[in-house]
């Protein structure tokens, strides 16, 4: 039931010839990145939603060992890949460019193509892969999005490592989504921005609610400059920030994923994160099976201690099971387990009456 990240895979021996479908241009991609939770699923999900006229393809690379996010995209499975095992940033980097081509040669119609990195990529292993120039006839990176948390983005604020890569995913973008406004105050937006500017230079922001943002400055906008990688790395090295590699980034983070066939209370489970979920555990989502509503898959949504639960559709003829996953530094699995065993819908029973459903 737990697990680290998954430790690196054997590369396959690299490609030596340039990847080219006959009669294609370079297809553009859009890379969103940014911390976990920030919001790139919510960025991802409008603009699959959203009138551009592209035909897109999407990769979604996940933590953990269940693709949660893969259940929580809008209806394109068929031209979805998800990349699993892994990091999109270093372990699978292969499985990346593999994946795209496979997206690409899959069918004709993509026009477009989005890659959510997961809440932890370093940034640089993936925009080295694009910038491989075995790649360059095949795919074409258009530009880089980060997403930040306003509310949650100095959370943990003293590990110094998780600064760090919080930096790097924002010090690789072209633009900054700075999200969640609707959550802080004024003076906390002034702070974040204050906090970006100080560290980063010139980079563009755009303040959101739940990304809104136009679409005309997220696809086929062509920002992505080479030179701009240049310049972080220059930044980096002057400032003796860098990282030294995914792997000094990877070791801080711990999963933990939980399966189980019993109902749980949405309303305990809801309390449980309000009051004792640690304040290690910097992420946790998943597909719920929950008494109060039976027929239904129930999407759970944790960021911090803030709680989100939607009704997603019947479960049809799959079996009603739920698959949570969590990712955090240095907490204790057991526990974490026996919390959320506490939420199952039978164990609140015996401690209170059953009570109605809150989707709030
Ligand atoms: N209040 C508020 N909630 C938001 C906003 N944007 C996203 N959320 C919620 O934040 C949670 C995380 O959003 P996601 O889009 O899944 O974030 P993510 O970056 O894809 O998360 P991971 O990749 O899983 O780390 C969800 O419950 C969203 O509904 C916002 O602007 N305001």
């Amino acid at each position: 039931m737990t697990e680290h990240l998954a430790p690196p895979i054997l590369a396959p021996a690299p490609r030596t010839e340039p990847l080219v479908i006959p009669g294609r241009d370079p297809v553009p991609v859009t890379l969103l990145t940014g911390f976990l939770g920030a919001g790139k699923t919510t960025l991802l999900n409008r603009i699959l939603n959203g009138q551009h006229g592209l035909r897109v393809g999407v990769l979604v690379n996940d933590f953990g060992a269940i693709n949660i996010d893969a259940e929580l995209i809008d209806g394109i499975e068929e031209n979805t890949i998800n990349l699993t095992n892994g990091c999109v940033c270093c372990e699978i980097r292969d499985d990346l460019v593999n994946s795209l081509e496979q997206l690409l040669t899959r069918t004709e119609t993509i026009d477009y193509v989005i890659l959510e990195a997961s809440g932890v990529a370093d940034p640089e292993g993936i925009v080295m892969t694009f910038l491989d120039q075995r790649y360059e006839k095949l795919l074409r990176l258009d530009s880089i999005t980060c997403l930040v948390d306003a509310e949650g983005i100095f959370a943990d604020g003293d590990n110094e490592a998780l600064n760090m890569l919080k930096l790097r995913q924002i010090g690789f973008a072209d633009l900054v989504v700075l999200n969640k406004v609707d959550l802080i105050g004024a003076e906390h937006l002034e702070v974040v921005k204050e906090w970006i500017n100080h560290h980063l230079h010139r980079i563009r922001i755009i303040d959101a609610t739940r990304c809104d943002v136009p679409l005309e400055v997220l696809l086929a906008v062509g920002r992505f400059d080479p030179a701009h990688v240049v310049a972080q790395y220059k930044r980096e090295g002057e400032n003796q920030e860098h990282l030294h590699g995914h792997g000094t980034v990877g070791n801080i983070f711990n999963t933990w994923s939980y399966e189980t066939d019993r109902p749980f209370s949405l309303e305990a489970l809801r309390e449980m994160v309000r009051r004792e979920l640690p304040a290690s555990i910097y992420r946790c989502k998943g597909v719920v099976f929950a008494a109060d509503s039976p027929d239904k898959r129930i999407a759970l949504q944790i960021v911090g201690r803030r709680t989100e639960i939607a009704e997603l559709d019947a479960w049809g003829d799959r079996t009603p099971r739920t698959q949570i996953v969590a990712i955090g530094s240095s907490f204790d699995r057991q526990e974490l387990t026996n919390k959320f065993d506490a939420s199952l819908a039978h164990a609140e029973a015996q401690m209170h009456p059953s009570s109605g459903i809150d989707y709030s």
